[in-house]
């Protein structure tokens, strides 16, 4: 039987020994939950007693629910006194951004006008005028010393091109295919959870942007939005991009006007846009088989197994944050354990790390033997060449982002390495990269070397943070824009002719991994 509680009751449980909150009216008593969640204790205690709803959706999808104690949901908040409870609207947590753009009067303002963008880096700050502290340290949080994320960052720049001229660059196209599905563009959106901690409107703004410019996007399964409303949205907006689209051609066929308005960088009538689904495998391999079987019933062309989070890296950033909010609240022994991270993570069932090449043939075999699987995560040689013999048609080499191995290469040197030692890879399997890139033109580079398309996160992050779904679609125009004058100034009118002969990535190759020298050590 479920109990009934009264307001008065529930908002005496705000402490460590009894602490409970509210969730789409069902009342929680997280108490023995509290040092299991991976977003620490204090975040729990600070919504405690009221009705969090609004900031947990935010963060999560009911899925996460799941991961409490069986007997954690107690009762249902009494209709009669429901008004008088208090509702947690702490963003978060309710730190402000540590770098606010303010007035020379000091006080604070939001984020310049979208035209100000015009770079992806300007998003950036654009966001730090709106993100609370906590979701900043979420999506700008590296591994360790940061390593990592700065080699991905600095390794565009590593490479330069070897620019073509006299080539009658008139009229250039960047369209390709992404495991056999036509794009508008060689990038994409890479997987990223909880957007709802960027903005409101979340995945649900990103994927109408993707339909509204033809670009592909790989959605996370840390999603805050469930993944069958977000497949709703997008089908809906892709619906409409089509209405428009027949209303258009009708007019331009009537005024004989279609082919004046062939624009010169075929940007104007673009593919269908398409999702993909990315997969943490969970340690339970059932709660792992029906996340496979939802994405394939609900369309997602491919699958994305991420394979470099056995367990979540040092995200010192987040650490930080988690110990000082637990000693504002006086939780001395949690802000000390809140610096060796959310190893609740592996309790609570996320990520499973026995994962290993032989766990492939059953995610092949629940996901279809026809349909394709990417490897997220490649980042050596030889990793891809095994990708290949077990069988799956694409390998993104990716170190998330710079957020997991600490020291680890960054996905241009990776490409070639396989270059280098595997180069038959290059030839069967489609290869994706991803971390770093902040400029149109260098998806080019990528290209060039044998890349098919890459992904995009944090830049997108920021622009959904600071402007939503007009923000996403910027994004992608000062992506698209880049890239097509990019092609101009190196002499390409068409992604065919993205060859290695088109850079120089000398600089790089110097420092490649070399087994003969090691061995003469
Ligand atoms: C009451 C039930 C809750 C459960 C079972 C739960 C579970 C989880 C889980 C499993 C994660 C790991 C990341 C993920 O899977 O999304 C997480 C992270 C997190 N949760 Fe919760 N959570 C709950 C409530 C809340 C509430 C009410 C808030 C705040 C309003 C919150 C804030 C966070 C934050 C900030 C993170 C850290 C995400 C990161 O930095 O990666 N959670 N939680
Ligand atoms: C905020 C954030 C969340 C992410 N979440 C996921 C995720 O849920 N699954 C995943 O496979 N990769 C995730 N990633 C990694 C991205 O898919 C991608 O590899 C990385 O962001 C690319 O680097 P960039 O942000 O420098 O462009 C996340 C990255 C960020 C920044």
């Amino acid at each position: 039987m479920t109990l009934t509680l009264t307001t008065n009751e529930i908002i005496k449980h705000r402490t460590t020994s009894s602490c409970w909150l509210v969730v789409d009216s069902k009342v929680y008593d997280v108490t023995s939950y509290l040092n299991q969640h991976p977003g620490g204790p204090a975040i729990l205690l600070k919504h405690s007693g009221q009705d969090a709803t609004a900031e947990f959706r935010r963060i999560h999808s009911p899925d996460v629910l799941q991961y409490l104690p069986e007997d954690s949901h107690i009762g249902e908040v009494d209709p009669a006194t429901r008004s008088s409870l208090p509702i947690s609207s702490q963003h978060e947590n309710g730190i402000v951004s540590t770098a606010p753009i303010t007035t020379t009067t000091g006080s604070r303002i939001g984020p310049p006008h979208i035209s100000q963008c015009v770079s992806l880096l300007d998003f950036e700050p654009a966001a730090t005028t709106v993100l609370p502290a906590k979701a900043l340290s979420y999506v700008t949080s590296s591994a360790a010393s940061g390593l990592s994320l700065r080699g991905n960052i600095e390794s565009w720049g590593r490479v330069q091109f070897r620019p073509r001229v006299l080539q009658d660059v008139s009229r250039v196209s960047a369209r390709t295919t992404i495991l056999g599905f036509p794009a508008a563009m060689p990038f994409y959106v890479s997987p990223m959870g909880q957007l709802g901690r960027s903005h409101a409107d979340g995945e649900a703004a990103v994927v109408k942007a993707l339909a509204r410019r033809g670009v592909h996007g790989v959605l996370s399964t840390e999603s805050t939005v469930p993944a069958p409303d977000i497949m709703a949205v997008f089908q809906e907006e892709q619906g409409k991009v089509e209405e428009a689209r027949n209303r258009e051609s009708l007019t331009n066929g009537v005024n004989g006007q279609q082919e004046d308005k062939k624009l010169e960088d075929d940007t104007e009538s673009f593919p269908p846009a398409q999702l993909h689904y990315q997969l943490y495998i969970p340690r339970d391999r059932s709660a792992a088989i029906a996340r496979i079987r939802r994405a394939r019933a609900l369309g997602f062309r491919s699958l994305w197994v991420t394979v470099d989070t056995p367990v979540i890296g040092k995200r010192t950033g987040d650490r930080r944050l988690q110990a000082t909010e637990a000693l504002e609240l006086g939780l001395e022994a949690e802000a000390e354990s809140a610096g060796f991270g959310r190893r609740a993570h592996v309790a609570a069932n996320q990520f499973q790390a026995a994962l290993s090449w032989a766990d492939l043939s059953w995610i092949r075999a629940e996901w279809g033997a026809d349909r394709p699987i990417v490897i997220k995560g490649i980042q050596c040689a030889e990793d891809a060449r095994l990708a290949l013999e077990h069988g799956v048609q694409g390998i993104l080499l990716s170190n998330h982002g710079g957020r997991q191995a600490h020291s680890a290469p960054d996905a241009l040197t990776t490409l070639l390495e396989i270059w280098t030692y595997e180069p038959h890879v290059l030839e069967k399997l489609e290869v994706f990269v991803d971390g770093g890139c902040r400029d149109g033109a260098d998806v080019l580079k990528a290209l060039c070397l044998g890349a098919r398309a890459v992904g995009l996160g944090r830049p997108f992050f920021y622009a959904l943070a600071a402007y939503g779904e007009k923000g996403v679609e910027r994004c992608i125009d000062i992506l698209s824009d880049e890239l097509t004058m990019g092609m101009r100034l190196i002499g390409m009118t068409s992604l065919d002719q993205a060859k290695p002969d088109r850079v120089n990535a000398a600089r790089l190759l110097n420092e490649l991994w070399n087994p003969g020298k090691l061995s003469r050590l």
